[in-house]
């Protein structure tokens, strides 16, 4: 199935349409996104819901938040979460969802290295379609241990670290990291096409009128499903 890319400056007028025009509260979209993930998350782990520890690494903006939804989902999924959270974003949204994950007893770990090594899957919810530049502390060290380690990633619209126009960096953090899956929101960002892996397409909350407006596809979710699986071919088309 093919699927339009999405530039990162368009995404963020898409998400300002949605709330702006739509209806929508961001509250709202971050639940759908991170509700999204989850179910990647639980469609690439194993079926022992209970011994299955997953490791959340959120960035400071809203992939990050996505993240912590997503982990909240998996909680309640039966998994075994943690959250590090290293530069936490202020906003009163980001605060509420971290009530709500220590109420579920999720825990916020700070050595990162240690609980590298005890979990089974990572989630990549670092930065987004905003990251840009190269990394500031503490992240190159985050993401150059993510690289090294074997721990499969599943990372959230974009593999954290690389560019959403050229992809994965020339040198440095980053530079060779491809991790297990994606999960696109709305619509792939255009550094897709450097990626190889398992794709899913998640968020479900574009309406005609917007995907007409910025020239997307609408993604041909099935039945009550929250994600579609979508491949990328030899070629990097999806
Ligand atoms: N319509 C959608 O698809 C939706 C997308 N959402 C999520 O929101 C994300 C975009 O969120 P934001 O715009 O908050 O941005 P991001 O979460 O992508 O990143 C912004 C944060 O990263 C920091 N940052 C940027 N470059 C950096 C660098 N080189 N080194 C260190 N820090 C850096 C910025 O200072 C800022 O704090 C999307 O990718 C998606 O995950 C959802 O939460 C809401 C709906
Ligand atoms: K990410």
């Amino acid at each position: 199935m093919a699927l339009k890319a999405i530039s990162a400056k368009d995404a963020a007028s898409l998400d300002k349409d949605l709330m702006e025009i739509g209806g929508w509260s961001l509250d709202q979209l971050m639940e759908l996104a991170g509700l999204s993930v989850s179910q990647a998350g639980k469609y690439l782990a194993a079926p022992e819901l209970q011994d299955y520890n997953v490791l959340v690494v959120c960035g400071p903006g809203n992939n990050g938040g996505d993240g912590l939804v997503a982990a909240r989902h998996l909680a309640q999924y039966g998994y075994n979460p943690s959250v590090y959270y290293p530069k936490q974003g202020k906003n009163e949204l980001y605060q509420r969802l971290k009530v709500q994950l220590e109420n579920l007893c999720v825990p916020f770990i700070t050595d990162f290295e240690a609980e590298l090594q005890k979990t089974d899957f990572l989630v990549d919810a670092i930065f987004g379609f905003s990251f840009g530049g190269p990394l500031r502390a503490p992240f190159g060290e985050i993401v150059s241990q993510i690289e090294k380690s074997s721990v499969p990633v599943l990372s959230v619209d974009a593999p954290s670290s690389w560019d959403i126009q050229a992809g994965p960096p020339k040198e440095g953090p980053g530079a060779t990291f491809m991790p297990k899956a994606l999960i696109s929101l709305t619509a792939p960002k255009p550094c897709v096409q450097y990626y190889r892996g398992r794709h899913f397409i998640g968020g479900r909350f574009l309406t005609r009128t917007i995907a007409e407006k910025y020239g997307l596809d609408l993604p041909q979710y099935q039945g009550i499903d929250q994600i579609l699986e979508v491949g990328v071919d030899a070629e990097g088309r999806l």
